[in-house]
């Protein structure tokens, strides 16, 4: 059984300091949470809470249907002729379920509890008419809102959620945002139905493993698979560095304190401390060198081979698709890392519940989705994604546009030696707060803001 860590959640003290929550979010079912607050820390009974949650087994809950592989097929770019897609696969964010009213949330904007249980089922309902059945769907986190740890209902709220998933026969790769961090624990986590990194694919020799420890469970929680030939999936941590979810005495809680409280500070084009970085907040969390590292190494796999991937976090990256504030804290180190990998198509995060949309200057498109929370009845906010030879095109419903995400061209040459051109590698140098150690030895010059 999991080990919880007994914590006041900062969401219910930022939510009764500000007023927020009380002034307009129904007072009544908020007034225990005040009570508790005073009376004692706020969720101190966490634990007692959290029993009646199944753990370990999560095949039970998700499905165990592997995605179909087909035969090895070859891809030729523009070339694609058909009008059936390869497959199709499903993306949602944020749908922060609880069983509570309606209200304001900090950011003044409408949050709707139950109807987001409602908007799940519809695109659950939704998806199981597609044409083409889905292979699996992405669940860009922060499942169920961080309120229900407040209110002594995260294993309820869980539960509810996770039902309504198991009504298709779909599986889900779920992402771990902040409001999972809210409620649980990584320990807890890392035992419960949101680990699907038992889909993951095999790990493959020179690809980097992800690393376990007895305190931690994991160090981060970041997989990828390959649902069809030639292409990748790659779930990364964006709270892999947080200050939510690890016992105070865990040496990942004081290495990303101390990012938080600016010893990491990005630096500006001159190579000196940027002290404005708006993003450096408790919600928002980042990624260690350690997964950084990883990363490069199953992207430098993916180029060898000429996949096309897919990047999913909670996290934006990309100063275009979110408010500043809500990027993730080092959100210079990955954009840096996959421009210098041609096989990322694109990279798909949630938490920004406005949505954003932006192709950058090397060709990758940032997709914000947005969030299932603060759609209102009779709106929706999902897409289904079909993959073909030469583009993915993204079908949104309800608040979400649809885009068509078309590929690079492979560079020439042999980049898969060196994935950096001696231009770029001169341009990033610097970009990076946490270095890793392919970093170390690859970036010569400072960075500038036009990579961006
Ligand atoms: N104006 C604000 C409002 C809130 N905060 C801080 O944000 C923390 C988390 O807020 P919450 O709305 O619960 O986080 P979400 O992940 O649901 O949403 C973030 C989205 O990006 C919004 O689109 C809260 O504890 C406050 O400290 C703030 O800084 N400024």
């Amino acid at each position: 059984m999991a080990k919880t860590v007994k914590r006041s959640n900062p969401l219910c003290l930022e939510g009764a300091r500000q007023g927020w929550v009380t002034d307009h979010i129904n007072p009544v079912s908020f007034r225990c949470i005040i009570e508790k607050r005073v009376v004692k820390p706020v969720c101190a009974s966490r634990v007692d809470c959290m029993t009646s949650v199944q753990t370990g087994n999560t095949s039970k809950v998700l499905s165990s249907k592997r995605p179909r592989m087909a035969e090895q097929i070859n891809i030729e770019e523009g070339k694609d002729g058909t009008q059936q897609p390869y497959f199709t696969f499903g993306v949602i964010a944020d749908v922060q379920y609880a069983d509570r009213p309606d209200g304001i949330s900090g950011w003044r904007t409408m949050r709707f509890y139950r109807q987001s249980l409602l908007h799940l089922r519809q695109a659950i309902d939704e998806w199981k008419t597609e044409d083409i059945p889905l292979q699996f769907v992405l669940q860009l986190g922060d499942i169920i809102d961080g309120c229900n740890a407040c209110l002594c209902q995260s294993s309820n709220a869980l539960q509810v959620v996770l039902k309504e998933i198991k009504n298709i026969d779909v599986p889900f790769h779920h992402i771990w945002g902040n409001h999972e961090l809210l409620n649980f624990d990584r320990i807890f986590l890392a035992d419960s139905p949101l680990n699907t990194m038992f889909i993951a694919d095999e790990q493959k020799p020179g690809m980097g493993t992800c690393i376990s420890n007895s305190t931690d469970c994991f160090n981060y929680y970041a997989y990828h698979f390959s649902p069809f030939p030639n292409f990748r999936f790659i779930l990364v941590d964006s709270y892999d560095l947080s200050v939510h979810g690890r016992d105070f005495s865990n040496p990942k809680y004081l290495e990303s304190s101390d990012y938080l409280h600016g010893n990491y500070q990005s630096k500006d084009s001159e190579g000196s401390k940027d002290y404005s970085s708006p993003q450096l907040k408790e919600f928002n969390g980042g990624f260690s060198s350690e997964q950084l590292s990883w990363l490069h190494n199953v992207l430098k796999f993916s180029d060898e081979r000429r996949e096309r991937v897919v990047i999913a976090g909670h996290i934006p990256i990309h100063p275009k698709t979110t408010l500043k504030t809500c990027l993730a804290w080092n959100y210079i180190d990955m954009l840096t890392l996959i421009h210098s990998h041609p096989s990322v198509v694109c990279y798909l995060a949630g938490h920004h519940h406005n949505g954003g949309y932006h192709k950058d200057s090397h060709g990758v498109y940032h997709v914000t989705m947005e969030g299932v929370i603060e759609s209102p009845a009779g709106t929706n906010a999902f897409a289904t994604v079909s993959v073909y030879g030469d583009r993915m095109v993204l079908n949104g419903r309800g608040r979400v546009k649809s885009r068509v995400f078309h590929y690079q061209k492979w560079p020439l040459g042999n980049f898969t030696k060196s994935p950096l051109s001696q231009e770029t590698a001169e341009k990033i140098r610097g970009a990076v707060t946490v270095l890793p150690t392919w970093a170390k030895k690859s970036f010569a010059t400072p960075y500038t803001q036009s990579m961006v």
